[in-house]
């Protein structure tokens, strides 16, 4: 390294990250903490993709679309309201109200007054110490985190660029000045972005169609659960193409697909490609450095690339893509980068809790059932039917599951997956007793509030306890209380 680059004799920071969203906000934010000089550097828009184009604004248009499916249920409940009338540009525009009210968690002058040094502008390394911002101002450091994030992947289908496509990127812009929803829209890809996204589509007025080239809809979650999201997409009037793959785009808006039984065309007013999201790696100096191979940014367990001061974290790292993951990272990097050469920490994601934000919602932590077989592991599944919980009952929401998943002969928690209304909220308890290294039987001794949906946990737990009776002990008692009675 020394050879082709003059390391510099002093440094204008310990610590610069670049970008601004939840992985480099929060890297930011525990260096100035401890004292260290920071810059953060951005391009674009503080809070990255989860505040301006990812979980915030997919949130908030999913809360209407809820809306709009309740009033269309109402008379379920016993309430007659008559078909909702969607005020689309309405719908927008509060997307756009939770957008900045949300904002300020994120602002420059927020992480101005914490201590750190916000720069707008792109960043560009020029050396492995120092990078230009826009091509003008530059800045050297001891260290640096890579927080760039990812973009949507566009697959090099023939006729993609002429085919009027959206991302989860662009299509909040687009949206905000139509009308209404789009009359018939495709979704390209089955996983998180398209479900929820479907869902909330067909909810505000739009035919949707999703096309999935796997053989199931969220493949990375427990099959079950996500076979009960697929039924209720399906029951809402969205159509399921999976198994087919996409092909080529024609003239007058048509994609066509290849499934099991041969060609299709599938015609749309919009169509969504939501088919995975690929680490920001290129345009700023990391390929110069040797950084990038095979087009991923290299890092270890420490989240350290293929040079020791320079770190990563979030989407980028291309270890997972959730905001909270993105932070959980963050803690690595800037304690790694900022304790060095003295002491380093190993990322861990036993306990890294995920939520895909359909109805019914989908949760979980830790290995799903096909996780822990493709290990190889020995374990347990004790499964607890929403159907049974008097909230669920209640509230006419009585359908879904908790499957905790233990390691054999102990009640040690190695995942969980909740479906049903509130599988976020529920999953919370799990998640705690995971990280925490409680298990089953301390959920079971613990008081929940009657009648919850948390109370889901203490039952699954109840039932982890009743397949595990102490039999031979039960016989004797049946034989003590028998003389009892004389
Ligand atoms: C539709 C959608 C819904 C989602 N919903 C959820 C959800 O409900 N829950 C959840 O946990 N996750 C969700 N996610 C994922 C989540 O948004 C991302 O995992 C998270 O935002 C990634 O954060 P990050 O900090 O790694 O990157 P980003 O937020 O992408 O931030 C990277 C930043 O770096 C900047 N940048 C890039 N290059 C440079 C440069 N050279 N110089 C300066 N700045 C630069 C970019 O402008 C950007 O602001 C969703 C994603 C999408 C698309
Ligand atoms: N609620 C949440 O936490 C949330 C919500 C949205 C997104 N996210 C994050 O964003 C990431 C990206 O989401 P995503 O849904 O774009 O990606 P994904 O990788 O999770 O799913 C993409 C899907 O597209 C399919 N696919 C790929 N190429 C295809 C093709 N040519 N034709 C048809 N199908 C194709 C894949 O088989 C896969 O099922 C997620 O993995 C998740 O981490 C999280």
């Amino acid at each position: 390294m020394a050879k082709r680059w003059q390391k510099p004799k002093r440094f204008d920071r310990n610590l610069i990250v670049i970008g601004a969203g939840s992985a480099g906000l929060v890297s930011a934010y525990i260096a100035a903490m401890v004292q260290a000089k920071v810059t953060l550097v951005e391009a674009h828009d503080m809070g990255g993709d989860c505040l301006n184009t990812g979980c915030v604004p997919s949130k908030a248009l999913i809360k209407s679309a809820k809306v709009a499916h309740q009033v269309a249920d109402s008379p379920r409940f016993g309430i007659q309201s008559g078909a909702p009338v969607i005020d689309f540009p309405a719908v927008m525009r509060r997307v756009r109200d939770v957008i900045t009210a949300i904002e300020p968690h994120d602002s420059v002058e927020r992480f101005t007054g914490l201590g750190v040094d916000c720069v707008k502008g792109y960043a560009r390394f020029i050396d492995p110490w120092t990078i230009e911002i826009d091509d003008a101002r530059q800045l050297t450091a001891k260290s640096f985190i890579i927080a760039t994030g990812a973009a949507p992947f566009i697959p090099p289908l023939p006729g993609v660029e002429d085919s009027g496509y959206l991302t989860s990127e662009s299509l909040w812009d687009v949206m905000a000045d139509r009308p209404s929803a789009p009359a018939r829209l495709v979704i390209l890809g089955g996983g998180p972005i398209g479900c929820e996204l479907a869902q909330a589509f067909q909810r505000l007025g739009s035919k949707v169609t999703i096309v999935e080239m796997a053989d199931r809809l969220l493949l990375k979650e427990d099959a079950d659960a996500a076979a009960l999201v697929t039924a209720r997409l399906q029951a809402e009037g969205v159509t399921i193409h999976t198994a087919h793959r996409a092909l080529r785009f024609s003239s007058g808006k048509t994609l066509v697909v290849e499934g099991p039984q041969g060609e299709k065309s599938i015609a749309y007013d919009d169509i969504i490609i939501a088919v995975g999201r690929k680490p920001r790696v290129s345009g700023f100096g990391l390929e110069e450095l040797g950084l990038v191979v095979d087009g991923q940014l290299e890092n270890d367990d420490f989240l350290r690339t293929n040079m020791p001061h320079i770190y990563c974290a979030g989407d980028v790292a291309g270890r997972q893509q959730l905001t909270h993951g993105g932070s959980h990272e963050a803690w690595y990097a800037s304690v790694n980068a900022l304790a060095r050469p003295f002491k380093k920490y190993r990322t861990d994601y036993r306990v890294l809790p995920r939520v895909t934000y359909t109805e019914p919602e989908l949760a979980s932590v830790g290995l799903t059932e096909a996780e822990a077989r493709a290990q190889g592991l020995s374990f347990d599944v004790t499964r607890y039917d929403l159907d049974d919980l008097d909230r669920a009952i209640a509230e006419s929401e009585a359908h879904g599951f908790v499957k905790i998943l233990t390691a054999k002969g102990s009640d040690r928690i190695l995942g969980a997956t909740i479906i049903g209304q509130n599988a976020g909220e529920i999953l919370a308890e799990v998640t705690f007793a995971m990280k925490h290294k409680m298990g089953l039987r301390k959920i079971l001794q613990t008081i929940h509030p009657y009648p919850t949906w948390a109370e889901a946990n203490k039952y699954a737990a109840g039932q982890f306890g009743l397949a595990r009776k102490p039999e031979a002990l039960l016989k004797w008692a049946e034989r003590w209380f028998r003389w009892q009675r004389g």
